[in-house]
C-alpha cells in the first residue's frame, strides 16, 4: 500500500530502516507488537499495526484509519459447552497473547479471572492444562476447529490493520500519508462506472449509482440520451450493472481506479 501511495519501500526483509528522501520520510520496520509503543512514546510520528495490538499496548497513540486488510475478530474460546459468556470466566484461567486487552475487557464486565500471558499458539493452553479458556485472534476459525474449541460470548473486538499517529502530533507530513493511503484504500474498494441512458430515466439511474459526491451527467450528441460517470463499490459492480441494464442503460463500462485523492 505504501508503494502504491508513492513511497519508497524496502527491497529485502533485512532492511530495517529506509530513507525516502523524495518524500522526506523515514520508514522503520518494527515488530507489529512494538509499533504502537514507538508511536506512543513519541519517537515515531505514525505507524501501521493491528487495532488489537494498539489497544493491547495501552499506548496513547490514536487510530487514524482502517486499512482494509488483516481483518479478524478477537474472541473467547473454550471446550464446547463449558462457558457461554465472559461472566462464566469468573475465578477461572484465561490464556492469551493480548493480556492488556483481555484484562481491561474483563474488568469492564466486572469479571475476575486469572489472565495467563503466552507468546502464541494459545489454542494449546487448554489441552496442556494451563488455562480453562483462551482469548485470541480468529480469522477463518480453522485453528480453533483443529483444537476442538468453540468461540463463546460476544466478540471482544473487530480488528484490522490500522494507521496510527501520535496523540499530540500535528505534523503536515502525516496528513499527506493519511490522504495518500485513503486514496489507495478507495482505489481498491471502488471502480469507475460509465454508462449511457435515456434522459427520461436518468433520475432513476443515478439513484443506483449515487457516487461519493454526486455522479457526473453529460448530454450525448443525441440529446434524448445522457452519459453518466460514477464511482461504485467494487463488490456490487455486477449487480448494479444488471439493474442499470434492466432500467434501460446501455454501453455500461467498468474501469479500474489506479490512484485517487478524495
Ligand atoms: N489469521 C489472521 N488473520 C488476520 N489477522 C491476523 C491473523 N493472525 C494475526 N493477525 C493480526 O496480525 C497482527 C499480529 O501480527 P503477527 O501475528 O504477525 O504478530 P506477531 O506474531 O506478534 O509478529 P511476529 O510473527 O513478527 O512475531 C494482529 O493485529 C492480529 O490481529
Ligand atoms: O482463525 P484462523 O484463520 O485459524 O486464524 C487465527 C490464528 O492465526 C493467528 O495465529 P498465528 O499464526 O499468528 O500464530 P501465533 O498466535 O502463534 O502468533 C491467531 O493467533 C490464531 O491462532
Ligand atoms: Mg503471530
Amino acid at each position: 500500500m505504501l508503494r502504491e501511495a508513492g513511497y519508497r519501500v524496502r527491497r529485502d526483509s533485512k532492511e530495517l530502516i529506509v530513507a525516502d528522501q523524495d518524500n522526506d520520510v523515514e520508514f522503520f520496520y518494527l515488530r507489529p507488537r512494538d509499533v504502537a509503543l514507538y508511536v506512543g512514546k513519541g519517537q515515531v510520528d505514525a505507524g501501521i499495526t493491528g487495532r488489537d495490538l494498539l489497544l493491547d499496548s495501552g499506548s496513547t497513540a490514536t487510530e487514524v484509519m482502517g486499512l482494509g486488510f488483516g481483518g479478524s475478530t478477537f474472541r473467547f474460546a473454550g471446550r464446547p459447552g463449558e462457558a457461554s459468556s465472559a461472566a462464566d470466566l469468573d475465578g477461572r484461567r484465561v490464556a492469551t497473547s493480548y493480556a492488556g486487552l483481555v484484562r481491561s475487557h474483563l474488568e469492564a464486565k466486572g469479571v475476575t479471572a486469572d489472565v495467563v500471558r503466552l507468546d502464541g499458539a494459545v489454542e494449546t493452553a487448554i489441552t496442556l492444562g494451563v488455562a480453562d479458556a483462551i482469548a485470541d485472534v480468529v480469522e477463518t476459525g480453522t485453528t480453533l476447529r483443529q483444537q476442538g474449541l468453540e468461540v463463546f460470548g460476544e466478540p471482544i473486538l473487530r480488528s484490522e490493520a490500522v494507521l496510527i499517529r501520535r496523540a499530540d502530533a500535528s505534523e503536515g507530513g502525516i496528513d499527506v500519508l493519511h490522504r495518500r493511503l485513503t486514496g489507495v484504500v478507495t482505489a481498491r474498494e471502488y471502480v469507475l462506472l460509465d454508462y449511457d441512458c435515456p434522459a427520461a430515466i436518468v433520475e432513476q439511474a443515478v439513484q443506483l449509482t449515487p457516487g461519493l459526491e454526486s455522479p457526473t451527467v453529460s448530454t450525448l450528441h443525441d440529446e434524448t440520451w445522457c452519459a453518466v460517470r460514477s464511482m461504485v463499490p467494487r463488490g456490487r459492480t455486477n449487480r448494479i450493472m444488471d439493474e442499470l441494464y434492466d432500467l434501460g442503460a446501455r454501453a455500461i463500462l467498468v474501469t479500474e481506479i489506479t490512484a485517487c485523492r478524495l
